[in-house]
């Protein structure tokens, strides 16, 4: 590159002419040198520039790449944004829709679990109904008064004068409802519903009542008394001891437990009453004043029922509730008497359970009661001539199980009249006695010789209770054998006579009228085959008065 710079200087004189010659030659290099110098920036700023320019156009370039690659993206967004503004000027018509149709289709959820619940209640009530008639058309077919027998032990104090007792009682080791017993050379056969050996637990006792026990929870009324002389176990089934209960408080337990399953669809309330019969006169043991006496009257309501004014009903709602009512229930039985064991020997103790239940989803209600009776000794003390306030007793309770024997037969053999008016303890029980209740008869016996006689008289009784629906249904072909021999287990007859507490002698004609015979060979089955399960276990309630 040239440089034009423009240089107008005046002419210089000779001498100066050689000094300012040199100075323009200095000058003139200098310029060049400057000259070059510019020019050589120039050139490095241009190069520099120039890769510069390059740089920022490849930038560019890469920049241009970009924007062409973002341009789709932008176009997704943008059509994303318009999308979204659209839907966000539609939300409140889509929501105001939404809402619309999630209220239809909840409605019509609504309407279908609400058919649903109505068709299962529907099944509910048919199956119920339906269980109803199975249980009662299998208790109809196991009777509706059975007869079981218990065999108490021998106790240690008893073991010498028991050394035959072995041999006087044998029990059939295939057929669990009859009982053998060797009196005077001749073997008696007893058939009853089921016999309990001396061996038998509290447990398995039990196991053999409880469908009995639960059926009042499904509004049946239940009787179950233990019947037989004194010290032959009555009070041992029913009540048992602390640490081994009987009947008594098993069934209030398992109606705990049965009525707890049960809880959300129904509400019970299970209430106890505890009464004494001694000499025909009421007692109300849960009351302020036991020595108060009780009196059965017909309901003022029009229902036909009876009722005892005065009698205190305790609500109870655990097993503690269960045990402070025994308590005050044996208390008051104590003090009422100067000798309990003596006392409790002559009356009748009797435990009555009421269940009362309802349904809040069907509006059922349902009642039943259930009354577990300790009854007097059944020996015949008249015989053996008490006299004074021992032979009112005695005839007192002799009244009272003749009584219900009568009932039971009269009841048994569908008969238009049942005397239950003709003692206290049937007309109490009345109502649970009659219609389609449920009726069990336990009797004790004790296996000591020297109770023999006793024995076979609570057998026959046993018997004869047993054998009047016998002879009403399919069991009149039944025969019975008679032998003298007392080798191999002989029959002798049983006859029908009324309980063995009566002082005079029994009607023995009776006996064939009713045509009950037996035989060995003509036996019920096993009743273990008729054993139901349930299990115990409590509940959590809360004692009212
Ligand atoms: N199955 C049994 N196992 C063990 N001991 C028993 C059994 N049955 C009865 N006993 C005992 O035999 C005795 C008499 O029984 P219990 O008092 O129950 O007779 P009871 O028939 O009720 O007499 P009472 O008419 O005097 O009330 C008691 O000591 C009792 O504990």
């Amino acid at each position: 590159m040239s440089s034009d710079l423009p240089l107008s200087l005046p002419p210089p004189d000779p001498g100066v002419r050689g000094r300012d010659g040199r100075a323009q030659g200095q000058l003139e290099v200098e310029m060049q040198n400057l000259e070059e110098e510019k020019n050589r920036v120039i050139k490095e700023a241009f190069i520099r520039a120039e890769s510069e320019m390059k740089a920022v156009h490849e930038n560019l370039a890469g920049v241009r790449m970009n924007l062409l690659s973002l341009q789709p993206a932008l176009r997704t967004l943008t059509c994303d944004y318009n999308s979204l503004k659209r839907q966000v000027q539609d939300f409140p018509f889509m929501l105001d829709k939404a809402i619309t149709e999630a209220k239809q289709e909840i409605c019509q959820v609504i309407s279908d679990v609400s058919s649903t619940n109505q068709e299962l209640l529907r099944k509910y009530k048919r199956e119920m109904n339906l269980r109803k008639k199975c249980h009662n058309e299998l208790v109809r077919l196991k009777g509706n008064i059975r007869v079981f027998c218990r065999v108490r032990p021998v106790s240690q104090e008893e073991q010498d004068s028991a050394a035959d007792a072995k041999t006087m009682l044998s029990f059939d080791s295939d057929d669990d409802a009859v009982l053998y017993l060797a009196n005077k050379g001749k073997m008696m056969t007893f058939e009853l519903d089921k016999v309990f050996p001396p061996q038998a637990t509290q447990q398995e006792v039990f196991q053999e009542v409880q469908s009995l026990v639960t059926s009042c929870i499904d509004g049946f009324n239940v009787c179950i008394f233990a019947y037989g002389q004194t010290g032959s176990g009555k009070t041992y089934t029913m009540e048992g001891i602390p640490d081994n209960p009987g009947i008594n408080q098993r069934a209030l337990r398992l109606l705990f437990s049965e009525v707890t399953e049960k809880a959300p669809d129904w509400d019970y309330k299970i209430s106890v009453s505890m009464v004494e019969i001694y000499n025909e006169t009421l007692r109300n043991l849960l009351g302020d004043n036991p020595s108060d006496k009780l009196d059965i009257k017909m309901n003022p309501d029009g229902s036909g029922q009876l009722y005892v004014p005065g009698l205190s009903e305790f609500t109870v709602q655990s097993p503690e509730d269960i045990n402070r009512v025994f308590e005050l229930g044996h208390m008051n039985r104590a003090t009422a008497c100067t000798n309990l064991n003596e006392h409790s020997s002559r009356s009748h103790a009797l435990l009555i359970i009421t269940v009362s239940g309802f349904n809040s989803a069907t509006g059922n209600r349902t009642q039943g009661k259930l009354n577990l009776v300790d009854l007097a000794g059944s020996e015949r003390i008249g015989k053996s001539g008490a006299e004074g306030s021992r032979l009112r007793e005695a005839q007192c309770i002799n009244k009272s199980l003749s009584a219900l024997g009568d009932v039971i037969n009269a009841l048994r053999g569908k008969h238009s009249h049942v005397p239950f008016r003709n003692s206290r303890l049937t007309y109490l029980l009345q109502d649970s006695l009659n219609g389609d209740s449920k009726t069990l008869m336990m009797v004790q016996v004790s296996p000591l010789p020297g109770n023999m006689s006793e024995s076979v008289c609570s057998l026959k009784f046993a018997q004869r209770v047993r054998s009047v629906e016998l002879s009403a249904s399919s069991s009149s072909s039944r025969r019975h054998e008679n032998s003298s021999t007392s080798s191999s287990p002989t029959h002798d007859s049983i006859e029908l006579d009324s309980p063995p507490v009566t002082p005079a002698p029994l009607p023995l004609s009776r006996a064939s009228s009713a045509g009950s015979t037996l035989s060995s060979t003509s036996r019920t089955p096993s009743s273990s085959r008729r054993r139901s399960q349930s299990q115990l276990s409590t509940g959590r309630l809360k004692l009212t008065a």
